[in-house]
Parts: structure tokens; C-alpha cells; sequence
């Protein structure tokens, strides 16, 4: 199936505006993923400003990590905004399954907004999609036969879901890719969920196509991963590395190191 392992240069030329209501946890790692990718960061969470933020913006990330109550109506604001303008809106539901507080957010935003992709651990997306999953915080248990929960979370909301694990997972309810690039040093620090979202955000913003977006977004993310983990040597030199090697990340490289398997239609 087709994709376009050269989207990062058309994100770098078209510098897309990428709104992010986001948690206090990773912000800042979103903010400079965002940059590293050649896209440009905004955060702004304030309910007086953000209907007017996501009318100037490319495409919008909504992240709950770090909920309160001000933030969902926010959050609803924004996304109704983006609606209006026809820009994506990528969910990442942090947490979904740990309280129902999150659970039912998630859940509110999916069915008041037009979500473009909802991204999040088999965990977060198995809680939402109605099955029986362990999330613990924000980390998630094993999930048997997490593509079809995937195929189906994504045919009941019209969407593109993309399921992060050792192996992403990205479907639109009919067709699906599996992306094996990224590297276990991921799993050794926070925000490397958080900050596929604004990676996909941007990519997405560039392209016409939900599902072939998020496949350059993963796999350029993952092989970037891949090169910053050569020479890391633990978690803190791997997460500024990895900044590092997405900045300076080509098309022709994508190509190269790219696994990706593709099924379904
Ligand atoms: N063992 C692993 N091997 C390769 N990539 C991984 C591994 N674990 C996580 N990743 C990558 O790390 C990123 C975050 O995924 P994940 O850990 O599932 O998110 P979260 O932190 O939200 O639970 C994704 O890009 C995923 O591909
Ligand atoms: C630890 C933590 N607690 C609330 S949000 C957050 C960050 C989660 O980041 P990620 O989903 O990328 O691991
Ligand atoms: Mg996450």
C-alpha cells in the first residue's frame, strides 16, 4: 500500500502550526519533538483562548495526561474550533482505563469532536473500544489480538487508530499497517507516547491521507529512535539524541529503514 516515506520534507517546507493541549508531564519533550520534526509548537490550554488558538492553527492535539474539569470544556472548544476550520485533530487518551475520570473523557471528547486519529497504548485503546484491558497509570498490560480491537475502535468512530507498542499498529478500520521500527530505550523514559501525537499531528497536516500520514509520522519517529539508541548510553543521553537525529532525519533514510507490513483492503 502506499505511503510517502518523504512527508517529513514537506513538513519541514510547510512548517505546520501544531496546537497542543497537553499534560505538565512531557510538555516541553512536545514542544521540541515538534521542532525537531520542522513543525511548529503552540501550547495554549486556556478556555479564554484556545476556539481562537486552533482557528489559526494547522492541526490540534488534545492530550489527557493531566485532566481537571477545565480543561475537558477547553479541550471541547478547541476541537470544535479545528472542526469548523477541517483540520486534523489527533486524541492521545493518556490513562483511559486507570479511572473512570479519563475513561469518560475520553470517551466525551470522541463523541462531541471530530477526531482524526486517536492514538494510545493497546491498554488505553482496548478500555476505550469496550474490552477488557490493565492500564496501571499511564502504562498498559498485554492485550491479546490487539489489531482487531484496533480495526474495530476504528471502524466504530470513522477514525484512523494507531495502537503504540514494540510493534505500532495503524488502521482505518479496513486496510491496517504494522510498524516495527522504535527502539525498547523508549520504553525507558516519559513522553514518547505523548509525543507521537504532535509527530502525527504535523504529518497529518501535510497530507490528504489519515492513515499513509501516520505511517511516515511512525516510522520516521521510530527510525529516529533507532539512531539516537546507537550511541545512548541509558535513557538521558537516548532522549536527547533523539531530538537530534529526527532534526536531522531524510526522506531517503525513511525509505531505507522503513518496516512496515500492510493488510486488510
Ligand atoms: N519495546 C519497544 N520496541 C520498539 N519501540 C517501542 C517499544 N516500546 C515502545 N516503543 C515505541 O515507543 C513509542 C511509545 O509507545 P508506548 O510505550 O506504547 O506509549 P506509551 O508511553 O503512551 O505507553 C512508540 O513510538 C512505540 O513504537
Ligand atoms: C507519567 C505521566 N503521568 C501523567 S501524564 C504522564 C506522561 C505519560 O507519557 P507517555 O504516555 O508518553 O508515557
Ligand atoms: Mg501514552
Amino acid at each position: 500500500m502506499n505511503w510517502n516515506p518523504d512527508l517529513i520534507q514537506e513538513v519541514r517546507k510547510r512548517r505546520p502550526l501544531v496546537h497542543q493541549i497537553t499534560n505538565e508531564v512531557t510538555v516541553n519533550d512536545c514542544a521540541n519533538i515538534t521542532l525537531s520534526c520542522g513543525a511548529s509548537p503552540v501550547m495554549a490550554h486556556a478556555p479564554e483562548e484556545v476556539a481562537e488558538m486552533a482557528g489559526w492553527a494547522s492541526t490540534l492535539v488534545l492530550n489527557i495526561g493531566t485532566l481537571h474539569a477545565p480543561q475537558v470544556e477547553a479541550m471541547i472548544q478547541a476541537g470544535r474550533s479545528a472542526n469548523k476550520k477541517g483540520i486534523p485533530v489527533v486524541l492521545d487518551p493518556v490513562g483511559a482505563g486507570a479511572t473512570s475520570f479519563r475513561t469518560e473523557t475520553a470517551k466525551k471528547l470522541l463523541e462531541r469532536i471530530r477526531i482524526s486519529h486517536l492514538k494510545g497504548n493497546a491498554g488505553e485503546i482496548a478500555t476505550l473500544a469496550g474490552e477488557r484491558a490493565q492500564v496501571r497509570g499511564v502504562d498498559s498490560g498485554h492485550v491479546d489480538d490487539i489489531r482487531t480491537i484496533a480495526i474495530k475502535a476504528a471502524k466504530k468512530w470513522g477514525l484512523t487508530v494507531i495502537v503504540t507498542g514494540e510493534k505500532d499498529i495503524i488502521t482505518d478500520g479496513v486496510k491496517w499497517a504494522e510498524v516495527s521500527n522504535g527502539h525498547f530505550l523508549m520504553g525507558t523514559i516519559t513522553g514518547t507516547g505523548c509525543m507521537c501525537a504532535p509527530v502525527v499531528a504535523a504529518f497529518a497536516a501535510v497530507s490528504k491521507e489519515p492513515v499513509s500520514a501516520a505511517v511516515s509520522a511512525m516510522t520516521t519517529y521510530g527510525i529516529a529512535a533507532e539512531q539516537a539508541a546507537e550511541s545512548a548510553k541509558g535513557p538521558g543521553s537516548f532522549r536527547w539524541k533523539l531530538f537530534d537525529a529526527l532534526h536531522s532525519l531524510d526522506g531517503a533514510a525513511v525509505r531505507e529503514y522503513a518496516q512496515v507490513e500492510w493488510g486488510g483492503a
